[in-house]
């Protein structure tokens, strides 16, 4: 697509964005709304819109979705063509969404290249046949996003089998048997969707704990969907070496002192992001990054140059998409509010990992509560035995458990992990509730629509498993 501004050399504006992700594109839309001039520079035009609907979040829960509507007698292969396909058209209408809304403001012009800073308020832009143009701007917030790690594994990056998230996103060949490098949201998500399209999939973790960011009970819970599902998961495993051979790639492992081999058509490593600052010229713009490459920033989100901003992933933060755009509402306040919103205003911000059904998690572990010398009342349930929420039957999924980490001295609720149907939503009230100061009692008491998930809270908090005793 030919914009506007790729008809000029030199583009000025109030403000430079650089990166289409949802911090950067939610700050342009509502500046460009009150008559600033915004240019917004991306890299690819396969990512207006950024990850989230490209390559990340959307395409990854639609592929969660589909993957469960296969039947037993549906052809694997046949039934994952179909399911790429239905996904990579809502990303191309996403994609074209995000293009469109945003070129139709006559403020905001977008520009297909990469930008690179030349100095604190210029960056080049080189487009992508070669072409460069310069532009310049009195603000200017970096949106960069990041990337995947691969872990240093002899043989790992020469691997002809080695796939990213992405790959696995857009490829039509469903792997016949995938190895996932790393037991994390992304790990496991897509040892999930994998295995229910028809793959064999081993996931690799190389801690002696599953899921360690949540209590035992509730990771035991998990393990046992995964397992149940076929999901083979190797704990404590350290991934020595990948080989490719005539039958795919060999993945060799340690595990017990003992070293042990599996083979893949495709290995996924899942090992974290890290911020995408290589390539940015940042130093040209004496912005300071730290050792992991994140742009430093303080609670505003400023960097060490005042006029320069990041948002999302690229500044360290925690790498969700919800994070970049309450990031771009403290970006907004400094710039057009009343500059007191700051990234500490955060309580209780919650996490799903969306398998089936979803984990959702929000505060304090039990552990974690304890640590922080609350005095802690424990209501657990398993979702099968909650007579309040017949949704699980009629829905036919009564797997998982739900957990409440509540404070015995004031009935505050400290934190909860749910692993259940709709946990995904479920959570969102439980965030609510302790952003609010509501008592576990009063989201015991309150009136939900029936039959909804949500009435599981009409009991579960009554379901004590455990209270410490007064000190
Ligand atoms: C497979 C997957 C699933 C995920 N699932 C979820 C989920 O369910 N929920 C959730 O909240 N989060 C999820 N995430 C994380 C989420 O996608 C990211 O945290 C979020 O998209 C980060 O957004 P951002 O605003 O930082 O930038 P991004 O959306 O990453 O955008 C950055 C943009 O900058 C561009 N760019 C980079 N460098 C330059 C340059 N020099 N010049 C011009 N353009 C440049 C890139 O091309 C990119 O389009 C998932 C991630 C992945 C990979
Ligand atoms: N549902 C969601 O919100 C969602 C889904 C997918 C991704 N994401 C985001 O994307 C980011 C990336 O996801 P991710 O799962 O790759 O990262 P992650 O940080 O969630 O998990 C990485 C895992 O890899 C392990 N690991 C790290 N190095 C390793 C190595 N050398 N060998 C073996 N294991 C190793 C870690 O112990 C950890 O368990 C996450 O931080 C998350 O914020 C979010």
């Amino acid at each position: 697509m030919t914009t506007r501004a790729e008809e000029q050399r030199t583009l000025r504006a109030d403000v430079l964005v650089i990166g289409f992700g949802k911090g950067g594109k939610t700050a342009a839309r509502a500046l460009g709304r009150l008559g600033r001039t915004v240019v917004l520079v991306e890299e690819s035009e396969r990512m207006y819109g950024g990850t989230c609907p490209n390559v990340g979040c959307v395409p990854s829960k639609g592929m969660v979705h589909h993957s469960r509507l296969r039947r037993p007698d549906d052809d694997p292969q046949a039934f994952f063509e179909q399911a790429v396909a239905k996904v990579q058209d809502v990303r191309e209408f996403m994609r074209k969404g995000n293009y469109e809304s945003l070129n139709a403001l006559e403020t905001v012009t977008i520009v297909t290249g990469r930008a690179e800073f030349t100095d604190p308020h210029t960056v080049s832009i080189t487009r992508q046949d070669g072409e460069r143009l310069t532009a310049t701007a009195e603000t200017i917030l970096i949106n960069a996003g990041s990337r995947p790690v691969v872990p240093n594994v002899p043989g790992l990056r020469a691997s002809t089998h080695l796939v990213s998230s992405t790959d696995l996103l857009e490829r039509t060949r469903l792997p016949k048997r995938l190895v996932v490098i790393g037991g994390g949201y992304l790990g496991l998500e897509f040892a999930s969707i994998y295995r229910a399209f028809g793959s064999e999939v081993t996931v690799l973790a190389r801690g002696g704990h599953f899921l360690p960011r949540v209590d035992a009970d509730v990771a035991e819970a998990v393990r046992r969907v995964l397992t149940d599902e076929g999901v083979e998961i190797v704990l404590g495993a350290r991934v020595r070496e990948v080989r490719d051979d005539e039958n795919g790639a060999a993945v060799v492992y340690d595990l017990d002192g003992a070293e042990h081999t599996v083979t893949a058509d495709a290995v996924l490593p899942a090992t974290g992001r890290t911020p995408d600052t290589a390539g940015l010229g940042l130093e040209a713009a004496g912005v300071h990054t730290a050792a992991d490459g994140a742009i430093e920033v303080d609670e505003h989100l400023r960097t060490s140059q005042s006029h320069i901003f990041a948002l999302g992933d690229v500044n360290g933060g925690p790498k969700f998409t919800y994070i970049s755009l309450d990031d771009s509402r403290i970006v907004l306040d400094q710039l057009i509010g009343d500059g007191r919103r700051s990234t500490t205003d955060r309580v209780a911000v919650p996490n799903t990992v969306f398998l089936t059904p979803p984990l959702a998690t929000v505060g304090m572990t039990e552990r974690e509560a304890r640590e922080a010398g609350h005095r802690v009342r424990i209501a657990r349930e398993d979702v099968a035995d909650i007579l309040a929420m017949p949704r699980a039957y009629a829905v036919e999924e009564k797997r998982g458990l739900m957990k409440f980490v509540i404070d015995a001295d004031t009935d505050l609720i400290l934190g909860a992990a749910l692993l259940s149907v709709d946990a995904q939503e479920l959570v969102n009230t439980v965030a609510l509730a302790m952003r609010h100061g509501i008592t576990a009692s009063d989201l015991r008491d309150a009136v939900y629509t029936h039959p909804s998930s949500t009435e599981a809270f009409n009991e579960v908090p009554t379901v004590v498993v455990h209270e410490d005793a007064p000190a």
